[in-house]
């Protein structure tokens, strides 16, 4: 088994702590994709791990050198930026991706050439489920007909930091929520790439970038990220919601979003999870 990943941070480091614990043998390489200034901290990230996860660990720069060391597949967990310049020549060398910025593929052009490039090799890419839940019975709901569709995030104001919402409100001197966003799943990904790929995924797998309602919260009351899913359909409706720990190294991404990955990752290899 030879892995590939790109990012090296909060979501990369929880994934790959527990598939050092979890696998039920190590791996046989493990290729981490780090830009020039970060290829230090992907090496100490790798070492951290400890021999029982990989016999090979490799740093490399450029999206050829992890090519050049075949991995069965590729995990992102590095942002849009990655999925830009890394997604399409993944695909197109034949090699399945997963995928956690899923705000990325709210932008058509990346998506057409996504689809392009998968099509031409036959790999394939799946959306990392990430902080949230509920995508299953939302797909099914989809076939059979979605009415609306609203996903709600309320996150601590420290969490949208950085973002577009800081111009919008005065985020440290917030007393009591304040919704600083109400629109469509693609304004929201686009503009909120930190923190709204949840936002995207729903988009995905339900009614679309235009027609999925999203609201944007700052909640000092809460210590959560909660997300919270809405769904109007002709087999059900249903409410779904998720209280996340935030990351405490990066407060945006909810634990949840590594161990995630680490279960996608986990599904992808047969008979890969230990006792
Ligand atoms: N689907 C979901 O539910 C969620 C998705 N996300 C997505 O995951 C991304 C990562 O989140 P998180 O781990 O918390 O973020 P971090 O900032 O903690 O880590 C990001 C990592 O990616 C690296 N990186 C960034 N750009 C590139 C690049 N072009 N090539 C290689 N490495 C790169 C960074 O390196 P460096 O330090 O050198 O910058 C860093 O190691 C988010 O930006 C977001 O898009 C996040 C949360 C939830
Ligand atoms: O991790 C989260 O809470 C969700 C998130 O940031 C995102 O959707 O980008």
């Amino acid at each position: 088994m030879r892995l590939a990943i790109i990012g090296y941070g909060t979501i990369a480091r929880q994934a790959l702590n527990v598939l050092a614990r979890d696998l039920a043998r190590p791996l046989d390489a493990i290729v981490c994709l780090a830009r020039a200034d970060g290829a230090g901290r992907a090496q100490d990230l790798l070492e951290s791990l400890g021999a029982g996860l990989a016999g090979e660990r490799l740093v490399v720069g450029t999206v050829s050198e992890l090519l050049s060391h075949r991995p069965d597949f590729v995990a992102e967990a590095a942002g849009h930026k990655a999925l830009q310049d890394y997604g399409a020549p993944i695909l197109a060398a034949g090699k399945h991706l997963l995928v956690t910025s899923a705000g990325a593929l709210a932008d058509d052009d990346l998506r057409a050439g996504l689809d392009a490039a998968a099509q031409q090799s036959g790999a394939r890419y799946r959306i990392c489920p990430g902080a949230v839940g509920g995508l299953d019975i939302l797909a099914a709901a989809k076939l059979s007909g979605l009415q609306d569709v609203l996903y709600t995030s309320r996150k601590p104001p420290k969490a949208w930091a950085g973002t577009p919402a800081e111009r919008l409100v005065d985020l440290a001197a917030l007393k009591a929520a304040h919704v600083f966003y109400e629109g469509s799943a693609g304004a929201a990904a686009r503009d909120y790439p930190q923190n709204a790929n949840v936002a995207a995924t729903i988009a995905l797998l339900g009614a679309g970038f235009a027609a999925t309602r999203v609201r944007l919260i700052a909640d000092p009351a809460v210590s959560r990220n909660v997300h919270e899913l809405s769904v109007r359909s002709s087999c059900a409706d249903f409410d779904i919601r998720i209280s996340g720990q935030p990351s405490p190294e990066n407060p945006k991404t909810s634990l949840t979003t590594g161990y995630a990955l680490a279960n996608q990752i986990l599904d992808l290899w047969p008979h890969s999870r230990g006792a």
